[in-house]
């Protein structure tokens, strides 16, 4: 079936449908994933955009930029690769006040929140809307996410991200409000009578997200919703409690990422700090069978884990401090001195914490020229510069690592992506046996990661690591025979799993929604 947009500038331009919410986490990015993945199954060129995303959770671009991670699996359930476009703006806060400002995938400035209102936002039209008229020239349809609320009426003058963006686009917004956490109609009300009139009418149906319970109860609250407001409810979702699809915000981790599963045979605890990055890193990990695994931020929570994993952070001085003041340093070292078995990983920011050294002599992580000891568990040191590497990489497992990592003599592949400011180096005199013989995107080929001589410690730059599914299985089986169980050998493979989950969520969406008027909606007619 063809579709074609007869909107206003239906000329040169795809058409265009924007979600926002009602509040942050009600569920904008996961329907936007689907609305994606359902159009691209209706054979529409489908292209995802969100002007501007305040995230640690990053996703390189196979041409080596850095984007919001949610715009990054969405551009995977359009089929399509991720642009810059996608996201143009990415904030990452560093903490006190302060974040980074990615434009187009390159580190712009460090700005206040104040600095960033006042002198960036001003001059970010023209910026976010040259990247989605780009888009918008070679696709379909574009699904726009909003951010947070559009309601929030100290931000809205200078918004780029909810309705004066709407505006500019002139799209269709579908507002989504979460029954789960209550109040719903208080929340699509509430949220309509703070926006001006001419928002107002941008506004041409409503998503209930997140519903457990009994239809029939709902209807005349649905009723008497529709009635008051004169917007049509669009669906009531469902719950979906196994969506496998990635999170995009760490506040996640406060609900079903932390559950902890019991009765595995390998326990995973991960640190996690509070600017913990690409967190989804583990999902491939909590996937596996006989893998549990658990977020931890109190020494006490521990516990007698298998394997620890210092994930990536966006500050690593200052994650460091965090955990050193909740001695979890401490912890670390009691827990590997109780078990000759278990084995410490540090993935980027948490290989850095591994080491000896940090030198962060320009202040690029913190705005602060900072300088401290690691943890010392492998002899390497780390610099920050200001030069920051965003690449893909693929490449084989080196020959000469500990034996108790791999298989002797195997060469398993490996992909990922490296995200950095820091450059770390074996300290002088010391020896690190490498992990990774890995050729970057960008042509360079090195030697990569670090390992101590008996293998229980390891760190690494490749943040995906673990979707890398020969080598993940391979190296929980050599820790399962280290704990004298036998290896399980197979396992599942991690993009066709991913795969499946868009479909699945597809499915489910089209199920619950009235897709008929979502298209017409967005001004899509059948040909
Ligand atoms: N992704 C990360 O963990 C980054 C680590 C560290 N903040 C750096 O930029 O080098």
């Amino acid at each position: 079936m063809i579709w074609k947009y007869s909107g206003n500038d239906s000329k040169q331009a795809g058409a265009v449908l924007m979600v926002q919410g009602t509040a942050s986490d009600v569920g904008k990015s996961v329907i936007v994933t689907a609305l994606c993945r359902i159009f691209k199954q209706d054979g529409l060129r489908t292209a995802p955009f969100k002007s501007q995303n305040m995230a640690l959770n990053s996703y390189v671009t196979p041409d080596g930029l850095e984007i919001g991670r949610a715009q990054g699996i969405q551009a995977e359930a359009c089929g399509i690769p991720a642009t810059t476009d996608m996201n143009p703006v990415l904030i990452k806060p560093t903490g006190d006040m302060h974040s980074q400002i990615v434009v187009h995938g390159k580190p712009f400035q460090h700005l206040s929140a104040v600095s960033y209102r006042e002198n960036f936002l001003p001059q970010a039209k023209p910026l976010v809307m040259d990247a989605l008229n780009r888009l918008r020239a070679n696709n379909d349809i574009i699904v726009m996410e909003g951010a947070g609320s559009p309601a929030e009426i100290n931000l809205k003058h200078r918004d780029i991200v909810n309705m004066n963006l709407a505006g500019w686009a002139d799209a269709p917004v579908i507002l989504v409000a979460d029954i789960d956490r209550g109040g719903v109609f208080a929340f699509l009300v509430g949220t309509l009578e703070l926006l001006d009139p001419e928002e107002k009418v941008r506004v041409k149906g409503f998503i209930i997200n997140k519903f457990r319970g009994d239809l029939s109860l709902l209807q005349p609250g649905l009723d008497w919703l529709e009635q008051k407001t004169g917007i049509p409810v669009l669906g009531v979702l469902p719950f979906m409690s196994d969506l496998e699809i990635e999170a995009e915000d760490s506040v996640v981790l406060d609900s079903h990422h932390s559950r902890v599963q019991t009765g595995r045979d390998l326990d995973i605890v991960i640190i996690r700090y509070p600017r913990i990055s690409n967190f989804t890193d583990f999902d491939a990990l909590a996937a596996e069978l006989d893998v549990s695994v658990r977020y931890v931020d109190k020494a006490a929570d521990l516990g007698t884990p298998d394997i620890i994993i210092l994930p990536g952070t966006k500050v690593t001085i200052g994650d460091l401090d965090f955990l050193r003041n909740r001695g979890i340093d401490v912890a670390i070292q009691q827990v590997m001195e109780s078990s000759s078995q278990i084995q410490l990983v540090g993935i980027c920011g948490g290989y850095q914490m591994l080491g000896t050294r940090l030198h962060d002599p320009e202040g690029i992580e913190s705005g602060r020229p900072k300088e401290a000891e690691g943890l010392g568990w492998l002899p390497v040191s780390t610099i920050f510069t200001s030069g920051k590497t965003t690449v893909r990489v693929h490449g084989v497992t080196e020959g000469n690592q500990p034996v108790t990592l791999y298989p002797p003599g195997k060469r398993v592949p490996v992909e990922g992506f490296e995200i950095h400011s820091g450059n770390t180096v074996c300290d002088p005199g010391a020896e690190v046996a490498h992990l990774f013989n890995i050729k970057r995107a960008s042509g360079e080929e090195l030697l990569e990661g670090a390992a101590r001589s008996d293998g229980r410690v390891f760190g690494t730059y490749l943040h995906d690591l673990f979707n890398s599914d020969e080598w993940r299985r391979a190296w929980l089986d050599g820790v399962r025979m280290s704990k004298g169980l036998e290896p399980l050998g197979q396992t599942f493979s991690a993009a066709l799993r991913k795969e499946a989950a868009f479909d699945r969520l597809a499915e489910h969406v089209r199920e619950h929604l009235d897709m008929e008027r979502i298209y017409e909606i967005a001004h899509l007619v059948r040909k």
